[in-house]
């Protein structure tokens, strides 16, 4: 049955899936269940104990694993055959606020309720990896496919249940439970709590963020982690994630420069080091949002240039050469950018990430770069500086006065141009 949000639901967005109540399988059969695996619990039913039945003290109950029919000591009686007898809670979409479709509880759920199975295709980790990307070049933004095991995954993109709609919460009132059902591991949403009609249901998607688009969690929960996936090891490998009192990530841990090779490179690192020194506490939290912050914006250069060339100066000072001056203004204009980057950001929750580009490209498309912006300051200096005649210097000055192509980054360091002639 192929549904249409667009006909059944609203007018909103026509988002089409194909409606399954048990999962496809797409790379092998579904298994059929030999008897010698069929586990029998030793229930027996008493009509005055409805528990009895495969309640909580049933031993297949015991280890998530369903009874088999006919294979029951409690017969019809038995309680623990949810998945396959769809003993779903009553539920119901709805559309939420920027989360877009959700669903709601349309009816008293009771805790460690069964609510309804998360059916999909049944792929491998290595198709879902492929069919994850080509989704999200596609430009799909729901992600809807969750791990079963260690190499296998549900994909409900094209084929689901109404699981698929069910949101993600950093509060959950839903968890996820793996289940034997019939020799396949199938997965259940489950009640973590008594939840009122009416309410939203949530769980927790716990899932590996593969390095596409990071999608801002907007569950509204106090100790949201800010982003779906942020708890991942992905996420966090590739995205440093600020609290006031984290010291996990510290200017000079930020991998960007690393090559030895690159001479520059590697004074700048140092040179991160000192102004780190510099300036203790908060204010390094705020330094390394911008400078990742600029990292990402469309000119990240000319902003990096600011933050890292000035202290790049300061590391390699020249003969006679009084940088004081230079410091202090170059920390009026990071104070500058701090305050902006304060007004965009709050402080918990700040997300620093990485570039995106992988290492390599990284590396030398920033190092590079700067190289060249530290390359020019340097030189300016050195030629005014270490001429010896004052008619030379004057020449060098009326030069860069003539010709100057860096005069924005000259100013920074020497003041206004008629100063310097
Ligand atoms: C399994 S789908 C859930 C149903 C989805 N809302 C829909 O309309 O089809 C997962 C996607 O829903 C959105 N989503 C779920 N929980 C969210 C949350 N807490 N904040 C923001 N987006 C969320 C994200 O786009 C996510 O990739």
């Amino acid at each position: 049955m192929i549904i249409s949000n667009q006909d059944q639901y609203t007018d909103d967005g026509p988002l089409q899936y194909i409606h399954i109540e048990q999962n496809e399988f797409m790379h092998r059969k579904h298994k059929k269940q030999k008897e010698e695996d069929i586990a029998i619990c030793n229930c027996n039913y008493n009509i005055s104990d409805p528990d009895s039945a495969c309640g909580d003290r049933c031993l297949n109950v015991f280890t998530s694993t369903e009874c088999t029919p006919g294979y029951c000591p409690c017969g019809s009686y038995c309680k623990n055959q949810r998945f396959q007898k769809c003993e779903n809670a009553k539920s119901k979409l709805v559309k939420t606020e920027g989360r877009g479709w959700g669903v709601l509880a349309d009816e008293n759920i009771k805790a460690g309720q069964f609510i309804i199975e998360y059916c999909g295709e049944v792929i491998s980790r290595k198709e879902a990896r492929r069919r994850s990307h080509a989704y999200e070049s596609q430009g799909l933004l729901d992600a809807y496919i969750i791990s079963l095991n260690s190499h296998e995954s549900i994909d409900a993109t094209k084929k689901g249940s109404l699981a698929r709609f069910i949101n993600h919460s950093c509060l959950p009132n839903c968890v996820t439970r793996k289940w034997t059902v019939l020799g396949e591991i199938r997965v259940g949403i489950f009640s973590k709590q008594d939840i009122p009609v009416g309410t939203e249901l949530a769980y927790d998607y716990n899932f590996e963020w593969y390095g596409g688009a990071k999608v801002r969690c907007l569950c509204g929960a106090p100790f949201c982690s800010g982003f779906l996936g942020a708890k991942s090891r992905g996420f966090q490998e590739d995205t440093y994630l600020w609290e006031d009192d984290d010291d996990r990530y510290s200017i000079e841990n930020i991998p960007t420069y690393d090559s030895e090779e690159d001479e520059p490179t590697s004074k700048l690192a140092t040179t991160m080091e000192s102004s780190k020194l510099d300036c203790n506490t908060d204010e390094n939290h705020d330094m390394s949002m911008r400078m990742n912050d600029n990292m990402e914006s469309k000119h990240p250069l000319q902003s990096t240039a600011l933050v890292v060339v000035e202290p790049l100066n300061l590391a390699v000072p020249m003969e006679g050469v009084v940088m004081h001056e230079t410091k202090t203004e170059v920390n009026k204009e990071r104070n500058l950018h701090l305050h902006d980057t304060d007004q965009t950001f709050g402080h918990k929750n700040a997300i620093v990430p990485r570039i995106k580009m992988p290492l390599s490209n990284k590396k030398s498309n920033y190092s590079g770069k700067l190289k060249q912006h530290a390359q020019k300051d340097v030189d300016a200096k050195r030629v005014a500086q270490l001429l010896s005649s004052q008619e030379a210097r004057e020449e060098v000055y009326n030069y860069e006065v003539k010709y100057c192509c860096f005069c924005h980054t000259l100013s920074c360091i020497h003041g206004p141009k008629s100063n310097s002639s």
